[in-house]
């Protein structure tokens, strides 16, 4: 669906896209960094609006320098920032932009009305949008990007604003984007974990360069790291160091968890196996201690920009003297 090759972006003060080569297939594709990350240029770029400074790009087989407008056909965009007319509804706006796509006046009507029905707008698509919640307004603008049925859209930072209920929503929905159309999607964000949930394949970019691609799967099973949390006891009134203590006795090498968001009482280690689950779960019935959780955790975006640092740091000078990578959470 989408290849770049060696493809930077320099503006004056600073490199947006950094010799970034990646390959997207078809399916829902996460396109995560933090902010200033480039996800942002590296969509005006694909979609033939801002040229590049070095390498190229495809997007449906089709050269970004050369077809944008046949691209903008057939790919639709969601912007991140709010850019809807206010004293419009939701039906004229989006027929206009059915019509701007080229679909005749019957057509562009009927598929304005199944779009937004879609995106779950019904008696309010009638009013004008200056009036409409963020969670409203950004059901519009993926109508518009969804309306000339593209074969795939671009959405970026389409959860951006909303609360966690509007959140699900709209990652459900563009979820059923895909399996309900076929339509392939690429969604940008700053979280990483809230595309986990809803996207195939992932690519992490940071200060314009290519962290990491891999289907969602890969991440979540490059996290062996299991994180265990228990009550304390009468016997053991840190039952936390209790537990640190007897699994250490055993051989099991246990990091503290404290240092990250969240992680007050939490023992992290790194699980071998089924026998790990099981020999925690002995470990903390021996003690008489309460289990309150142990899950396997998933890696966050911080610490996958920190792996990555880690790695740099192990690699030959080829990247001294660069300016450092940002960190982004
Ligand atoms: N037109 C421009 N002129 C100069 N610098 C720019 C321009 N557009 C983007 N940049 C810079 O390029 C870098 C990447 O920006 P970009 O908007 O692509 O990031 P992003 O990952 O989409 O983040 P955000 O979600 O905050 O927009 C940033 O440092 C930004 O300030």
């Amino acid at each position: 669906m989408i290849a770049t090759e060696s493809l930077s972006k320099r503006f004056p003060r600073v490199t947006a896209l950094d010799r970034l080569s990646v390959d997207i297939g078809p399916g829902v594709t996460g396109l995560v960094g933090a902010n200033g990350a480039g996800k942002s240029t590296l969509i005006k770029i694909l979609l033939g609006l801002s040229p590049a400074s070095e390498g190229r790009a495809e997007v449906l087989g089709l050269d970004v320098a050369t077809k944008g407008g046949t691209i903008r056909e057939r790919v639709g965009y969601m912007p991140e920032h709010d850019c809807l007319p206010p004293d419009v509804s939701a039906t004229e706006f989006v027929v206009h932009m059915a019509r701007m796509s080229g679909l005749p006046p019957t057509a562009a009507r009927e598929r304005t009305a199944d779009t937004l029905r879609h995106v779950g707008l019904y008696e309010e698509r009638y009013r004008p949008i200056g009036g409409y919640s963020t969670g409203m307004k950004q059901r519009v603008k993926l109508a518009q990007a969804l309306v000339h049925d593209p074969q795939l859209v671009f959405l970026d930072e389409p959860t951006n604003g909303l609360d966690p209920v509007g959140r699900d929503e709209m990652l459900g929905l563009i979820r059923r984007i895909h399996t309900d159309f076929g339509i392939s999607v690429l969604v940008t964000s700053h979280l990483l974990g809230e595309l986990e949930r809803t996207c195939d394949h992932v690519v992490v970019v940071d200060g314009g360069k290519l962290l990491r691609s891999s289907s969602t799967r890969d991440f979540t099973q490059n996290t062996a790291t299991l994180a265990i949390e228990v009550t304390d006891s009468d016997e053991h009134p840190d039952g936390t160091g209790a537990l640190r203590a007897a699994l250490h006795a055993r051989g099991v090498t246990v990091a503290d968890g404290s240092g990250l968001p969240g992680a007050g009482h939490i023992l992290l280690l790194t699980a071998q196996g089924e026998e790990t689950y099981d020999l925690v779960r002995d470990v903390v019935a021996d003690l008489g201690l309460g289990l309150v959780r142990m899950e396997q955790r998933r890696h966050q975006i911080a610490e996958v920009f920190q792996d990555n640092d880690e790695q740099a740091g192990t690699r030959s000078a080829q990247d001294a003297g660069k300016e450092a990578v940002g960190h982004g959470g």
